[in-house]
């Protein structure tokens, strides 16, 4: 089939590369020229295992093209992705729905009879119905597929995906998109049909519950750390009944990234829109749990530091929201590093692939090359991404370098009783210490 997808970023450019994979011809289209040049030449201009190579296999079959010519995708593509950006409205909780809104303007009056435009970016519930009059007033149709692919493992969740969520008005429309998606239909992916405002829906309930297992496990390190009670063995502990699952309680900084704080913002504020805030005012308190978790981590780089950070030296090992992306956006390990540098201390932040993306939006922090240079003469090493470099250094590899042994393991990710044996004081949130 001939599709396009429209916005190429960490959503769009996996899903254009993937959807060449189950065997489509694919034209992917952004407005920065910059990112279409970089995919069209093979380069993926971000970090996510696996896509390089499915890039330049869908580049080599000549099946897959990026461009910036929305006429082009009009005249050579039934079926369009709207993978375009939701992100915070500045100063407010609220979704920016500009770039949805401009891509939809472009694309109508490029729309052949009968094409289907179907929205994978994560809205407001609401924003489909809106769009679909415009859609359906061009002979064109809408469908709502909400996307659940997670940055570092994006390709195998798009080509191995737990569901396929389709809101339709139409049985056409749904039926053509499930021709896109037929090979994985046959490997028995379950389809789950519906309206599109329960569509648009289940993707932000699903971030939002994600969410809130995050921050019920860091309100109960908040606890433990009340008592001197362990979180990461509470965890393990509830994790055995099936019920809860161990899977998202891993206790620590919190988090971040481009999707789940903005998501849970904007679904509250969707709320407050329908005047039912009521219904949702716990994600407050979730997004409180999670903002703290920051702040506990700052404290106990302060703590360690005798009760100031003022002219200490702190070294961050860590900038991605997450390991295996050098996605920065709402960064708590970036967020610690400029707390602590307001604090007084002299930060230097190393990561494996992110340095790019944080010496562009954080310059005013110091940038090391490698683990070892950033912990140079430091009194305190934060871990706060668990990159598997990270989490397999051997401590004696710091060691020789620091000013003095001590770390705060943000991620709970570090063998505390091996980092204590090779004489290091070691911190981690809700745990406490050896
Ligand atoms: N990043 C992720 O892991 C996931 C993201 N999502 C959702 O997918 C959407 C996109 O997210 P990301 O890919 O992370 O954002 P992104 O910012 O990486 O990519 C968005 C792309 O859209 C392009 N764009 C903006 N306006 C355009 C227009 N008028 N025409 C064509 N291209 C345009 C931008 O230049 C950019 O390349 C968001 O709604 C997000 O919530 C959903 C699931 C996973
Ligand atoms: O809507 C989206 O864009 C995506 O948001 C998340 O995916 P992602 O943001 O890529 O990453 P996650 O693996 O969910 O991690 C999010 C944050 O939570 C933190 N986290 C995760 C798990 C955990 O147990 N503890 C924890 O603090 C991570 O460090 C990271 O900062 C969802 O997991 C995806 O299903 C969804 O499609």
């Amino acid at each position: 089939m001939k599709l396009s997808v429209i916005g190429t970023g960490y959503l769009g450019a996996t899903h254009a590369a993937a959807m060449v994979a189950l065997g489509h011809d694919v034209v992917g289209l952004d407005v920065d020229a910059d990112k279409v040049a970089s995919l069209s030449r093979g380069e993926v201009p971000f970090h996510e295992p696996g896509l390089p190579e499915l890039l330049r296999e869908g580049l080599a079959s000549g099946r897959l093209r990026f461009t910036t010519d929305v006429t082009d995708v009009g005249a050579s593509a039934d079926v369009h992705f709207l993978c375009v950006g939701t992100p915070q409205k500045p100063g407010e909780k609220a979704a920016d729905l500009t770039y949805v809104e401009a891509a939809i303007a472009a694309l109508l009056p490029e729309l052949r009879a009968g094409a289907l435009v179907v929205g994978k970016s994560t809205v407001p519930v609401g924003t489909a119905a809106g769009l679909a009059e415009r859609v359906e007033a061009v002979d064109a149709d809408l469908v709502w597929n909400p996307e659940f692919l997670r940055e570092g493992f994006a390709v195998d969740d798009t080509l191995r995906p737990d569901r396929i969520v389709v809101g339709a008005t139409s049985e056409r429309a749904e039926k053509t998109l499930l021709e896109v998606y037929a090979s994985l239909v046959e490997a028995g992916t379950p389809v789950v049909s519906m309206d599109y405002a329960t569509a648009e829906l289940v993707k932000v309930a699903a971030n939002a519950f994600l969410a809130t297992k995050i921050s019920f496990i860091n309100a109960m390190a908040e606890v433990c750390e009340a008592v001197d009670a362990d979180v990461t063995l509470l965890a393990d502990a509830i994790g055995h009944d099936e019920r809860i699952g161990r899977r998202f309680l891993s206790a620590g900084l919190g988090f971040g990234g481009g999707c789940l704080p903005k998501d849970i913002r904007a679904f509250m504020a969707r709320a407050g829109e329908l005047g039912i805030d009521q219904a949702l005012t716990f994600l407050k308190s979730i997004d409180d749990i999670n903002v703290r978790r920051r702040a506990r981590t700052v404290d106990l780089a302060r703590e360690m530091c005798g009760g100031s950070l003022a002219g200490q030296r702190v070294a961050v090992l860590g900038a991605a929201f997450k390991p295996d992306s050098d996605d920065i956006r709402d960064s708590p390990a970036l967020d610690v590093a400029l707390a602590c540098q307001r604090a007084g201390a002299a930060v230097r932040v190393y990561d494996p692939h992110a340095m790019d993306n944080a010496r562009r939006d954080y310059a005013t922090l110091a940038y090391a090359a490698s683990a070892v240079e950033a912990a140079t003469d430091a009194d305190v090493v934060l871990h706060l991404t668990e990159w598997e470099e990270f989490v397999t250094m051997h401590p004696s590899t710091l060691s020789a370098v620091v000013r003095q042994r001590h770390i705060v393991d943000g991620r709970n990710k570090l063998d505390r009783e091996l980092w204590t044996r090779e004489g290091w004081t070691h911190r981690a949130l809700g745990r406490r210490s050896l």
